[in-house]
């Protein structure tokens, strides 16, 4: 598995955080690749910088992150190599507005809001459909939460009581090529972008 490229999508100020005017604790420079952490030690002020391979700040919209950091990416995916998108970071930063955001679907279009999944569901189909190629798609859709692998496609087991239900959980093994697998997944055949929006 490869993970190429990382970039940094500053949360925006919401209507009230605006509205009582709180302190940034960040300030992010596009042109020169930084994040800077804003700190007051001692009435000094000591910004930490860290520089990143992109930096999107918060006026950032879903489609430029988009183009610029994760549709090469999906590229990749399409001549062949092996590709990872991850979100990473505290909670509440805006993993899953950058990951899902919108999906609503108006008539076949994405909406501004969509994040990187749909998008990426829509280029890898589109590029498919406008090659004409012979092709076969298959998802797989796990968690991995407090340690535990949950497979968020499988059936809940039937036998247990409403309360006890819970989906199977899943291990984690290497495959003796020094990969890491998720054993014993659901596979689930999709055969179009909007079926699953
Ligand atoms: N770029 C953005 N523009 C506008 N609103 C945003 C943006 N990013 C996140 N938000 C909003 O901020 C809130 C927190 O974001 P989100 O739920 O995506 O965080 P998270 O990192 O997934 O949190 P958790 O780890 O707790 O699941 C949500 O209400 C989301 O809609």
């Amino acid at each position: 598995m490869d993970i190429n490229g990382l970039g940094l999508d500053a949360l925006p100020l919401n209507d009230d955080e605006q509205r009582i005017n709180v302190p940034k604790a960040i300030t992010c420079n596009e042109s020169k690749r930084e994040v800077s952490v804003l700190q007051n030690v001692a009435n000094k002020q000591v910004d930490k910088v860290f520089t990143f391979d992109k930096v999107f700040g918060p006026k950032a919209q879903q489609r430029s992150i988009y183009d610029q950091a994760i549709s090469p990416i999906v590229k990749e995916v399409l001549d062949g190599f092996n590709c990872t998108v991850f979100a990473y970071g505290q909670t509440g930063t805006g993993k899953t507005y950058t990951m899902e955001g919108g999906m609503r679907n108006k008539a076949g279009e994405l909406p501004a809001e969509a994040g990187i999944i749909p998008r990426a569901v829509r280029q890898i189909f589109d590029t498919l459909e406008g090659q004409n190629a012979d092709y076969s798609m298959k998802v797989t859709f796990w968690e991995l939460y407090n340690e535990e692998i949950t497979d968020l496609l499988a059936s809940e087991e039937p036998s247990k009581s409403s309360e006890e239900r819970q989906k199977k959980p899943v291990s984690l093994m290497e495959d003796g090529k020094g990969c890491v697998v998720v054993r014993g997944l659901e596979e689930e055949a999709v055969y179009s972008a909007n079926r699953h929006l």
